[in-house]
């Protein structure tokens, strides 16, 4: 497949989240990628519910939904309501990742396994034929516009290798610090997924940006 692309709505302008969802919906954007933070799992606050529910209204692309919270089998339905398409949870978040997988797909949503930059690609050797994406952070979770993890590339080779022995269809989506300098290399080792946030939403034309990563 050729690959995505999923601005992250968090380096938008949250004033004014109308005018990017708009933006997003004319442009070559696939995704809409919206970050949920608890200020437990990580040492920031979000959005929740409500601002959710508001980017649904308005947002004709499915929402890509990374929950950086803790215990997100609380939660599960509710995000499904709130317009969800794909939701991604944390392995170091999940007492029962099956059990979360399971709730997920239920739903009827896609169902998404994020890694932080120091868990190893090989923790999701016994889920992987049962989740739909991978998604391998490239930044600490918890802040837009951080630097890139050269470590990552090793990571997106390792989850390929992995996907292709297991037989698995997941598809590797990578999040943090991703611009056009980073991308195409990316994409050459197997990412199915850019999301970007910063290289977007701070570019002089963000409808162009897309673009032009769609592109590469
Ligand atoms: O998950 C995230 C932060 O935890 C963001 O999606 C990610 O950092 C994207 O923003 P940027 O492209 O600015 O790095």
């Amino acid at each position: 497949m050729s690959h995505l692309i999923a601005p992250s709505i968090l380096a938008g302008d949250l004033a004014n989240l109308i005018k990017d969802i708009e933006m997003l919906n004319k442009s070559d954007a696939d995704w809409i990628h919206v970050d949920i933070m608890d200020g437990v799992f990580v040492p920031n606050i979000s959005f929740g519910f409500p601002v959710l529910e508001a980017i649904n209204r308005y947002a004709s692309k499915p929402l890509d939904v990374h929950l950086m919270i803790i215990k997100p089998d609380r939660y599960i339905r509710r995000f499904k309501e709130a317009g969800t398409s794909n939701l991604i949870v944390h392995t170091e978040a999940c007492t029962h990742l099956h059990r979360t997988i399971q709730a997920i797909k239920q739903e009827g949503m896609q169902a998404g396994v994020a890694l932080n930059p120091y868990t190893a690609v090989n923790n999701l050797e016994e889920i992987i034929r049962d989740i739909d994406q991978v998604l391998i952070m490239s930044v600490n979770p918890g802040f837009g516009g951080q630097k890139f993890i050269e470590h990552t590339y090793q990571k997106i080779e390792n989850t390929r290798n992995l996907i292709d022995k297991s037989g698995s269809k997941a598809i590797i989506e990578v999040d943090g610090g991703i611009n056009l300098s980073n991308a195409v290399r990316l994409i050459e080792l197997g990412a199915d997924i850019l999301v970007a946030g910063s290289s977007v939403f701070e570019s002089s034309n963000p409808t162009k940006t897309i673009a032009t990563l769609k592109a590469l």
